[in-house]
């Protein structure tokens, strides 16, 4: 294995476990299946692309280190970040619960989830660190003459707690009902005025997709799609179907048109741009695709977007930091951590690894690249 200058023992010890993995039996069978149905699921089985990838692949290690804020006693509750989900209906109640707990588990201060009056119970018996907001309501629970003053209530109770926020995270388990995503709509909105950041997955990129006014233009947005959120991102914005063969390029089109939001897209490496740059985290995950992995991504952008604000914000002229616009690295800094969990959780696990052992793992990822003391 070529060192390769400025490489730290730290990514040296990743590129081993990744090599061992790699040999694996199991993992080869895993990943000759990705490359097999490559074209649809994956966005990196062109040689082309690869060298791309490796070409825009940034240093998260160095990032997350700079952007987390030092566990200071001076501090108080609150300053670590506040995070607010807004999901979880009557289907789901496991995607807002993962993306909420995954912010206090980075390191979050508090973390709110807004949710329905069905699915408030069941998420507060999942965790009393949670402070969950029964508000929102579906349609079959409103009558017609009633869905304007209800809407009104809804973002009445959103707008009390709204200044508070350091960030949103919009869609993990929202479902679809129309007039709950109309109320979701207008909570965006709002948000925007305040000058809020929103990271927007699951259900929020069905309604954003079909709405795109309710981003375009906000450089605070972010939005993280996987493979069939993205394909639909794509068919609706750029009118075409998805290139694997240039995913940075396309990906750089898709975010411009948007007006410079900030993209995610998952998959077997993430690649983030913003209309103005492109960058990629490649370092190895898990081959394990339970689901729930990017709800974890969505509480943990939302806590490394609000850190690297503040970061910015407060940091002298000299930091180092190559790119400044904080919503590229929360997406990067919560992509490698995402990432490093998952890698942990399967090595104990196995195939059995499922959502709440990542969470598991977030603390001790995070605290492998920069210790709280
Ligand atoms: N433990 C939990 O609680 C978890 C909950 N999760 C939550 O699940 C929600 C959907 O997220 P996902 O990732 O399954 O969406 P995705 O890959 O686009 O779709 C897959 C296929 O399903 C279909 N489809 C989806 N919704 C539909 C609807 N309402 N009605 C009809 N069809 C629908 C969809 O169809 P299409 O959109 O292509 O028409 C596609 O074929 C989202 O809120 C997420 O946060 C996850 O985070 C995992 C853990
Ligand atoms: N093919 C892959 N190989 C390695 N890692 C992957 C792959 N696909 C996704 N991931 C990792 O899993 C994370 C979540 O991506 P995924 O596509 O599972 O999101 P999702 O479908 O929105 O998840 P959820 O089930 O929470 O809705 C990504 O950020 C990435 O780090
Ligand atoms: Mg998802």
């Amino acid at each position: 294995m070529l060192m390769k200058d400025g490489m730290n023992s730290r990514l040296l010890l990743d590129c081993a476990k990744s090599c061992i993995l790699a040999s694996s039996p199991v993992f080869r069978r895993q990943q000759f299946l990705i490359r097999c149905v490559g074209g649809s699921i994956d966005h990196q089985p062109h040689s082309r692309n690869m060298q791309a990838l490796r070409s825009i692949e940034v240093d998260s290690e160095s990032l997350i280190r700079a952007i987390t804020p030092a566990l200071d006693p001076t501090r108080h509750k609150g300053q670590a970040g506040n995070i607010a989900v807004i999901g979880g209906c009557r289907e789901y109640t496991g995607a807002p619960y993962f993306a909420a707990i995954s912010a206090l588990k980075i390191g979050a201060d508090l973390s709110h989830v807004f949710c329905t009056k069905d699915a408030a119970p069941v998420i507060k018996s999942y965790s009393p660190e949670l402070i969950v907001h029964p508000i929102l309501e579906e349609s079959y629970s409103v009558g017609d003459e009633n869905k304007r003053s209800v809407s009104s209530k809804v973002l009445a109770e959103v707008d009390k707690w709204m200044e508070r926020f350091d960030c949103l995270v919009i869609g993990p388990g929202l479902g679809r009902d129309p007039f709950l995503l109309d109320c979701v709509s207008e909570i965006m909105r709002h948000a925007r005025q305040s000058n809020i950041p929103i990271v927007i997955d699951g259900d929020g990129l069905f309604l954003v997709t079909n709405n795109l006014d309710l981003v375009s233009g906000y450089p605070l947005a972010v939005l993280t799609p996987n493979v069939n959120e993205y394909k639909r991102l794509v068919q609706k914005v750029l009118s075409s179907e998805v290139d694997n063969v240039d995913a940075p390029q396309e990906l750089l089109s898709l975010a411009k048109q948007i007006g410079g939001v900030t993209i995610l897209r998952k998959g077997n490496s993430d690649l983030i741009s913003d209309g103005d740059t492109v960058k990629s985290v490649s370092i190895y995950g898990s081959p394990r695709r339970c689901g729930g992995q990017g709800d974890i991504l969505s509480g943990s952008v939302a806590v490394f977007l609000s850190w690297a604000r503040q970061h910015i914000l407060t940091a002298d002229s000299n930091s180092n930091l190559s790119c400044k616009n904080p919503t590229v690295l929360g997406c990067i800094a919560g992509s490698a951590i995402l990432r490093k969990a998952a890698s942990l959780a399967f090595l104990n696990k196995n195939r059995s690894t499922v959502t709440g052992d990542i969470i598991e793992c977030l603390g001790k990822s995070l605290e492998g690249i920069s210790p709280a003391s």
